[in-house]
C-alpha cells in the first residue's frame, strides 16, 4: 500500500504552513520526516492522514484521492499516533488498545476472537502485556506512548503515521520501537527529531524547513554537514558506519553557529 502527496499546501493563521510538498513512500518502507520545530511535520502528517484537507494539491492513498475514500475504509487503512493524547475516562491499557479495533468492529458488543488476538499481539509488540489491566492514569509518559502505539498496531493498518513516537521513551524503548516499525509489513511515515535514529532506521528521509521540502532521499545522501548546518543552524561531522554505510552524525556544540 502506498501514500503520496502531490504539491500539497495548507495554510493556518494566514501563514503557509505546508508549502507545495511532494512526497511518495514505497509500500512497506519507512520514511523519516525531519525538520526543525515548526517546520510543518505534524501538519503534513495530519494532511496525509486525511484529518485535514489540503488548500491545494492532493493526497493519494493507493492511487486514490484521500477525499474519495469512505472514512470507515480509511480508518482501517491508516493508523495515526499523534504527539499528545489524554483521556478523562477511567480506562485500562487494554481498553485503549481495543479502541484500535473500532474500524473493524460492528458496534460496541463483546470483541470477537480475532479482535482479542490483534489486541494481544499489539500488547506483546509494545511490551505491555504485563500492564494490560493497569489504569491509563497510573502510567508513566513512556508507557502511555507505548499504549498509543499498541492501539495503532491493533488497528492492523497498511499505513502507520507517527508523530515523534520516541518522545518520552528511554533509549532502549526508542531503539526497540523503531526496529519494530521497520520490521512491520506496513508503510510508515515517522516524524523524528533525532537525526541519528532517522539515519539508522529509515529507508528514506524527507527534510522540511518552513513548510517546504529541502531534500529527500536516502539518509546517508541527505544528512550532510551542509544540509544540517543550513536547516538546523548547527555544525556536525558525518561518518558512514559499516557495513551498510549508514550516516552517523556527531554534533559540534563548540561550533554552534
Ligand atoms: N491551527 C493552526 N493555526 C495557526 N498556526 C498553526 C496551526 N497549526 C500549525 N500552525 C503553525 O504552523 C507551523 C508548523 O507547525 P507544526 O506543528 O506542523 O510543526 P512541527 O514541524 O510538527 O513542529 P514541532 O517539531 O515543534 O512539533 C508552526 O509555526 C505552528 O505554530
Amino acid at each position: 500500500m502506498s501514500i503520496e502527496a502531490r504539491e500539497v499546501s495548507w495554510r493556518a493563521g494566514g501563514k503557509l504552513v505546508v508549502d507545495r510538498v511532494d512526497l511518495h513512500v514505497s509500500p512497506g518502507s519507512t520514511l523519516g520526516l525531519l525538520g526543525p520545530n515548526g517546520s510543518g511535520k505534524s501538519s503534513l502528517l495530519r494532511l496525509l492522514a486525511g484529518l485535514r484537507r489540503p488548500e491545494s494539491g492532493s493526497v493519494l492513498v493507493e492511487d486514490t484521492d484521500i477525499g474519495s475514500w469512505h472514512s470507515s475504509d480509511l480508518a482501517k487503512q491508516i493508523a495515526v499516533v499523534e504527539q499528545e493524547s489524554s483521556t478523562e475516562l477511567d480506562v485500562t491499557v487494554r481498553d485503549v488498545v481495543l479502541l484500535g479495533r473500532t474500524p473493524h468492529r460492528n458496534g460496541w458488543g463483546r470483541p470477537r476472537a480475532h479482535d482479542e488476538a490483534a489486541v494481544a499481539e499489539a500488547l506483546d509488540h509494545a511490551r505491555l502485556t504485563d500492564l494490560a489491566e493497569r489504569g491509563w492514569h497510573s502510567l508513566s509518559g513512556g508507557e502511555r506512548q507505548r499504549t498509543q502505539i499498541a492501539r495503532a498496531l491493533a488497528q492492523q493498518p497498511s499505513e502507520l503515521l507517527l508523530d515523534e513516537p520516541t518522545n518520552h521513551l528511554d533509549i532502549a524503548h526508542q531503539l526497540e520501537l523503531l526496529a519494530l516499525i521497520r520490521r512491520l509489513p506496513v508503510t510508515s511515515i515517522v516524524a523524528l527529531h533525532d537525526l541519528n535514529l532517522a539515519a539508522a532506521f529509515c529507508d528514506r528521509v524527507l527534510v522540511l524547513s518552513a513548510g517546504r521540502v529541502v531534500e529527500a532521499g536516502e539518509p546517508a545522501e541527505v544528512l550532510t554537514p551542509e544540509l544540517v548546518g543550513d536547516v538546523y543552524g548547527v555544525s556536525c561531522e558525518v561518518t558512514k558506519v559499516p557495513p551498510e554505510g549508514r550516516a552517523h552524525i556527531r554534533f559540534l556544540p563548540e561550533r554552534i553557529r
